[in-house]
């Protein structure tokens, strides 16, 4: 029995699977959903025996977006008229916390795979440009909806996504909120790798967390730190902060291992010490 309401998290380490698991809404993400991410990639975050973690929808797909009934209902100003100041100012708490349950996956420190199939809608979009890398099914489709629904995207999308796909791309998408499929994601980088179907693709993120779980922790969170410090910098402020995270990270037993095991001739043990 999953402990969420929303996600179920299955551990296999090196590799935790957080799957949106209300496959009968499609995904559709409640209030649990927003409250409980948090958590999760705390967790996932300490926890010395995970080294990447997956994203993946269960049932028919990644997600159909922000449940729409389901958080009117949790935010009653949305539907007030008669808005009075301090309404948005409660509106602002709220959506300060919405951010937080994306934001989540980019503070951890362990790399995040997005595995898509299916619907990847709005909310659903939002929280796959919070990951560090996306792949998905052939049957995969995007939509940046939020204009389209009344809503500005304010949980990250569109601070996020222009650097994955570029600032044309990003208001396209941002302004139509049309469906894009898999090969046109692919075409614009919003996806790294289409796979046959939803199993290839589970397949596909295994293999890619398997990959990075093989190098050595410390290098591998480093790395996300410094790609996420360096995304809104120039290259000279980059270079500043990642001479710091280096000369905090070595020396390391991982880095004397890696040594050792080339000139042993065997695979490395990494243990993130
Ligand atoms: C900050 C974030 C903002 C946003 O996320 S804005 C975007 C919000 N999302 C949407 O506007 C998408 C709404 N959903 C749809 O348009 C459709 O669904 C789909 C195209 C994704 C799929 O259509 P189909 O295959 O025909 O499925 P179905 O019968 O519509 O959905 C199955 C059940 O799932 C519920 N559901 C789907 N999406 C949502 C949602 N976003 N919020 C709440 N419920 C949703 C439905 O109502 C229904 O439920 P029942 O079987 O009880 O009738």
């Amino acid at each position: 029995m999953s402990q969420y309401e929303f996600y179920e998290v299955i551990k296999k380490p090196p590799v935790a699977w957080v799957y949106l698991n209300r496959p009968d809404k499609k995904n559709a993400m409640n209030p649990p959903a927003w409250k409980e991410s948090i958590p999760i990639f705390e967790d996932i975050d300490k926890d010395p025996d995970i080294r990447v973690a997956v994203i993946a929808g269960r049932g028919p797909c990644f997600s159909a977006g922000i449940d729409l009934m389901g958080m009117a209902g949790e935010m009653p100003e949305l539907m007030d008229s008669d808005q009075k100041g301090g309404v948005k100012w409660s509106l602002l708490k709220k959506i300060s916390a919405m951010q937080d349950a994306i934001s989540c996956i980019e503070w951890c420190r362990k790399p995040v795979i997005a595995a898509i199939h299916g619907h990847c809608i709005g909310a659903g979009l939002d929280m796959a440009t919070a990951c560090d890398i996306r792949i998905c099914a052939a049957d995969a489709v995007f939509c940046l909806k939020e204009a389209a629904v009344g809503f500005v995207a304010d949980v990250g999308v569109l601070q996020r996504i222009p650097r994955i796909v570029g600032q044309g791309f990003a208001r396209e998408l941002a302004y139509t909120a049309k469906t894009i499929d898999a090969q046109k994601a692919a075409q614009m980088l919003l996806v790294n790798e289409i796979y046959p179907d939803a199993a290839a693709v589970m397949e596909g993120a295994e293999k890619l967390a398997a990959q990075i779980a093989d190098n050595p922790p410390l290098a591998v969170q480093a790395s996300k730190d410094v790609l996420n410090h360096g995304a809104e910098k120039s290259v000279e402020d980059g270079l500043k902060y990642v001479a710091s995270v280096s000369a905090n990270i070595i020396p390391s037993k991982d880095l004397m291992e890696a040594i050792a095991a080339f000139s042993e001739k065997r695979k490395p043990v990494f243990t993130g010490e």
